[in-house]
């Protein structure tokens, strides 16, 4: 066996901290003592008692906050958490709170924000010369072009999203001129087998009821319209540099196996671990070395299956739609997503239908002119992303 890795210390960022990535970050950070110090913590608002009483258990210097309006809340909380001690943290209120954060610089910042919204502190995270461990894949398929621009070198963002982590993992086992194409697992969801008339009517809590993972509740809808994998898909394209018509989708509903590559000699590599986003939230924060433990690995003692199925693009459109995207010009899939995030807004507030999610993006794609990447801009990607969220309310409202 090769020596273990070096145990140095990094520093780290964690924005999105109270969510289902940011805990179990923290989590992985608190579970290897001596190997992560955290600098700062970000979120949106929603829990600033959780979030004070994450920055005192790691002693962070700084603490972000989008919603101005809990920044009162959050500095009364933080003088709870930290009552009788000296070092009670900076507060940075305001919506690019996380941006500033990321500025500021770490070895490591973990985007694990929801929403294009990240866009900002990827962009922020890679200026700054820090590795980018990316949960926040919105981000990525909204600047596309302009945040790869914006790496400063090979492996600077490292992925946590399952699959794309499970791909660059595969991707050891051979140069890129040796890759043939990537699969990119799907559990499918859970309207896994549902004709389609029978999806378009799925409820809310249908929705979010994820066959196999616990994760928050955007997501988790993006899941189940397979709007997940089509993100997933553009994902992937940008991260490998792997053409879109290269990139297979398979329906595999166990989640163990997170992806794979298949190379030029038909040899396809796997990497299958039980569903448990702390191993690929390590690898983001340690890459490209493994922390020992993270998760307890498959159990092959016990019989088990895992079964493989084509994606029902009849039902599931939103993999289709990505590819459309992909190919119609660089601020197409920003619209892709923005179009999604305001109609899955719509949906889990009652606002609108499941149907009307794929519906919905896929009338405004149809809508939108387009700018090639050689010449696209920040503006173009703020204006395509405006234009397709007020495209999105005009036809939800109408509906
Ligand atoms: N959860 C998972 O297992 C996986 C998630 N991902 C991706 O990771 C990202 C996060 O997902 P998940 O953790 O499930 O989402 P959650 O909704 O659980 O958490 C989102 C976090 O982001 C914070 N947040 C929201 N807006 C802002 C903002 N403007 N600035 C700073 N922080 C903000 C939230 O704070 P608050 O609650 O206060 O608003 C919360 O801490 C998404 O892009 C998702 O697609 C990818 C693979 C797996
Ligand atoms: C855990 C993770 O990476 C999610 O993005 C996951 O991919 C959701 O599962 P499906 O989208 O395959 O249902
Ligand atoms: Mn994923």
């Amino acid at each position: 066996m090769p020596d273990s890795p070096a145990r140095t210390s990094r520093t780290v960022t964690i924005l999105g901290s109270t969510g289902s990535i940011g805990t179990q970050a923290i989590d992985v950070v608190r579970a290897h003592p001596g190997r992560f110090r955290v600098d700062a913590l970000s979120a949106g608002g929603g829990d600033v008692d959780l979030l004070a009483r994450q920055a005192a258990d790691l002693g962070v210097r700084a603490v972000g906050v989008a919603d101005a309006s809990r920044a009162a809340g959050l500095r009364e909380a933080l003088a709870g958490a930290f009552a009788g001690r000296e070092d009670v943290p900076e507060v940075l209120a305001g919506p690019d709170a996380a941006t500033e954060l990321a500025g500021r610089g770490s070895d490591v910042v973990l985007n694990g924000v929801t929403g294009s919204v990240g866009l900002g502190p990827t962009l922020a995270a890679l200026r700054a010369g820090s590795t980018l461990a990316l949960a926040n894949k919105e981000s990525l398929v909204a600047g596309g072009a302009l945040v790869r621009a914006a790496q400063q070198r090979h492996d600077q963002i490292v992925p946590v999203d399952s699959e794309h982590s499970a791909i660059a993992q595969c991707l050891r086992s051979g140069t890129r001129a040796e890759v043939r194409r990537l699969i990119l697992t799907a559990s499918g969801g859970p309207f896994r087998g549902w004709d389609a008339d029978a999806v378009k009517a799925a409820t809310v809590d249908q929705a979010l009821a994820h066959p196999t993972w616990a994760m928050g509740p955007v997501v988790t809808v993006n899941s189940a319209s397979l709007m997940n994998k089509g993100l997933e898909l553009i994902e992937a394209h940008l991260l490998f540099d792997v053409p879109a018509d290269d990139i297979t989708v398979v329906v595999h509903p166990q989640s163990v196996v997170h992806s794979m590559v298949e190379f030029v000699d038909g040899s396809t590599i796997a990497q299958a671990s039980p569903p448990d986003m702390r191993l690929p939230i390590a690898l983001g924060l340690s890459w490209p070395d493994r922390l020992d433990p993270v998760t307890p690995p498959c159990d092959w003692t016990a019989a088990t299956s895992w079964t493989f199925e084509p994606l029902d693009d009849a039902a599931f459109p939103a993999v289709h739609l990505a590819r459309a995207a992909v190919a119609a010009s660089a601020t197409h899939p920003a619209v892709y997503n923005a179009a999604n995030e305001e109609a899955v807004a719509a949906f889990l507030s009652g606002r609108a239908g499941f149907g009307d999610i794929v519906t919905t993006v896929e009338r405004v794609l149809a809508a939108h002119d387009g700018t090639p990447a050689d010449t696209v801009t920040l503006d173009d990607v703020a204006g395509a992303e405006a234009w397709a969220r007020a495209r999105a309310h005009e036809i939800l409202d109408r509906r």
